[in-house]
């Protein structure tokens, strides 16, 4: 595929089912987490909401349950719905009911949206205290940056795509997409609902080591053939990476781009 992307070409892998894509995702997220937790002592996991935190339900196998090293494990959200943490709309209790809550890693290491915030529905006020959240613990060199740029460089980021073609909160027609300066914005008026959400702009979302974008289902099969044909309308059409820029398909995703890309 020869792209505006140059060398940061998107690469994917399509699996025959959601099984195989899930087995695999656990095992790519694995093998990161033991090259960061061996190279800096510290793995910085970046999640998002919707199925693909079912599919990490795959790293609660015993083989991963033993060797992973947990306690190095530091977990932020790509975006989140600006509810209370207990709200069943929330990306941070999807992900801690479904798998963080099953896991060693110290509560600290849990980065969710500021909970006075979150229960009041200010999403200016969350996006700007995690925004914080994350200088601070850049701070502390438990977040990298990202060459000279000063931008926060996290490991692995898990992200969805949704039908209309938007990542994180990032949704196609809406100026976030185009926000350079911050690292985290916000949204009051999100076509997927609920309408108040916080996201990474696209600038921290491209700074990550390794992105790892997983889709299945038919019903995202359009905008992913559209992401493969380079239609820039599309925020999943910029993501990039510093090192991996990976797409995780099941057939159904995959069926419909166009032959030789
Ligand atoms: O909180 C959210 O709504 C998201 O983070 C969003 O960007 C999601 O990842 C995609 O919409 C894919 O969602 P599905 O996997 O449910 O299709």
């Amino acid at each position: 595929m020869a792209s505006v992307l140059g060398e940061k070409e998107r690469k994917k892998i399509v699996f025959p089912s959601k099984n195989e894509l899930s087995e695999a995702m656990a095992k790519y997220t694995a093998n990161l987490s033991a090259k960061f937790c061996k190279e800096r002592g510290y793995f910085t996991l970046v999640l998002s909401g919707g199925d693909l935190i079912s599919w990490l339900s795959e790293l609660l196998k015993p083989v991963y349950q033993e060797s992973i090293e947990w306690s190095k494990w530091h977990i932020f959200w790509v975006d989140e719905r600006v509810v209370p943490l207990d709200h069943k709309d929330s990306n941070y209790k999807l992900a801690f009911d479904g798998f963080l809550s099953k896991v060693p890693i110290p509560i600290a290491n849990i980065y969710a949206i500021d909970q006075d915030c979150a229960a009041l529905g200010d999403a200016k006020g969350a996006a700007l205290l995690y925004e914080k959240c994350i200088k601070r613990l850049v701070n502390r060199n438990i977040i990298r940056t990202y060459k000279s740029s000063g931008f926060p460089q996290f490991d692995l980021q898990l992200l969805g795509m949704g039908p209309d073609g938007h990542m994180a909160s990032l949704f196609p027609g809406h100026y976030q997409i185009k926000e350079k300066a911050n690292l985290v914005t916000y949204i009051t008026d999100s076509p997927k609902p609920p309408p108040k959400r916080i996201t990474f702009t696209l600038p921290v979302i491209n700074c990550t080591s390794y992105n790892l974008m997983a889709v299945c289902d038919e019903a995202q099969a359009d905008a992913v053939a559209k992401v493969f044909e380079d239609n820039f309308d599309l925020p999943s059409t910029w993501l990039t990476a510093d090192v991996e820029a990976i797409w995780f398909l099941d057939q159904a995703a995959a069926s419909k781009i166009p032959k030789g890309h």
